[in-house]
């Protein structure tokens, strides 16, 4: 059994959960706590957590001056795994077995975390830069390197606006596109491997659909054009470099810079040739579904050793009997800790969970019970 310690986040005061490997439902009323204990698990991945809010959100209500801690204590092969989040000085701070991490990206070597929420199934239709976000979480999950990437590069580009609007002089340019080109090319190649590697996994669900995933955009239409292997890296980066060069006088005016992977749009189509946005509502799910499945295979191929954890809330809206069946039996399958929640517990029916949790509004303190199903 794993163990799961929260103390003073959101509705949470005080509360234990001992849960073993697999899935886990959580059942409870509105307003209960479900999302929170997903939001608290989530906060083991790098960045805001499931619902991207601020951190001063997450204090227990009333209790402002003392500081939220979450504690997941993981039993692996090796020996127990304890890792910590907790506020210091109004900053989120990790340790890991009691070492404190330098950087948030570091956790990524012990514990991948992906979940799934409506506010997710609304993404589709609210354009690009949700998409992005969603998939740049992916694709670092399978590859933590692509973090770093990203980080670099998306502090270039800021700097680059701020240079664009003070219309800076043309040597800073030059550093921070050297920089923004160095980045790119590797992100552009891990998201096209991430791509082909998803690509494999979702043929290993027929039940749901086979979706072609494609990037697009300017950038993405220059690195296809510009081979690719190793010994061309030096040639793609110069020619990313010509390219900022070139467009700077047009960018003056528009403060903002235009080109580059940032600008990505990600399109996801069902089999049907409708691209995701023009689907109804229950396909985006089962097509949600679709890659969430795909994830949890590669990610562990990719790193069988780590701890990964599904975490899907309100999962069962929009889905029909068929998928429904065929994604508890997925599930079942995966072999990573699967946490899904409920109003009712009729909804999941058919679940081969290993443990049912019933949340009640919970006040003072809470200790939450693992029933067997
Ligand atoms: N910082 C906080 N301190 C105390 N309570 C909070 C805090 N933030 C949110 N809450 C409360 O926590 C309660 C549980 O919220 P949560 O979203 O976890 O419910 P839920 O069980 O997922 O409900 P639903 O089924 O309606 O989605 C809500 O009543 C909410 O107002």
């Amino acid at each position: 059994m794993h163990q799961f310690v929260i103390s003073k986040f959101r509705s949470y005061h005080n509360a234990v959960l001992e849960f073993p490997q697999g899935v886990v439902c959580l059942v409870g009323d509105n307003g209960a706590g479900k999302t929170n204990l997903l939001e608290a698990l989530s906060l083991f991945a790098p960045g805001k957590g499931l619902k991207g809010t601020n951190a001063s959100n997450w204090h227990h209500k009333g209790d402002l001056e003392a500081s939220w801690t979450l504690k997941l204590s993981l039993q692996s092969p090796t020996g127990p795994l304890v890792l910590e989040t907790f506020e210091s000085k109004g900053k989120r701070c990790i340790t890991m077995n009691g070492v404190r991490l330098k950087h948030q990206l570091e956790i990524s070597q012990w514990i991948s975390i992906h979940w799934i929420t409506p506010a997710i199934d609304r993404m589709w239709n609210q354009g690009w830069w949700a998409r992005r976000k969603y998939f740049d979480r992916i694709v670092f999950t399978l590859y933590p390197a692509y973090g770093k990437y990203l980080q670099s590069y998306q502090l270039a580009v800021q700097e680059r606006n701020r240079a664009l609007k003070s219309q800076a002089s043309s040597f800073i340019f030059d550093a921070l596109e050297e920089i923004m080109a160095h980045n790119s090319v590797k992100i552009y190649k891990i998201r096209q491997e991430a791509l082909k590697m998803l690509g494999i996994f979702l043929q290993l669900f027929p039940s749901f659909p086979l979706l072609s995933l494609e990037t697009h955009g300017e950038f993405e239409s220059l690195m296809a054009c510009l081979t690719f292997n190793e010994k061309d890296l030096p040639h793609q980066e110069s020619e990313l470099k010509k390219y900022w060069k070139t467009v700077r006088t047009k960018e003056f005016h528009k403060g903002t810079t235009m080109f580059g992977p940032h600008q990505c749009q990600w399109a996801v189509t069902h089999p049907n040739s409708q691209e995701i946005a023009s689907c109804s509502t229950g396909e985006q799910k089962s097509m949600l579904l679709s890659l969430v499945l795909a994830w949890s295979k590669a990610i562990k191929h990719f790193h069988p050793k780590e701890f990964h954890f599904l975490l899907l809330d309100e999962v069962s809206a929009h889905l029909d009997k068929m998928h429904r069946e065929s994604l508890w039996k997925a599930l079942s399958e995966l072999d990573m800790c699967v946490w899904m929640t409920g109003v009712h517990q009729e909804v999941f029916s058919g679940v081969l969970a290993k443990a049912w949790v019933r949340i009640k509004q919970l006040e003072e303190q809470s200790t939450l019970f693992i029933k067997r199903p």
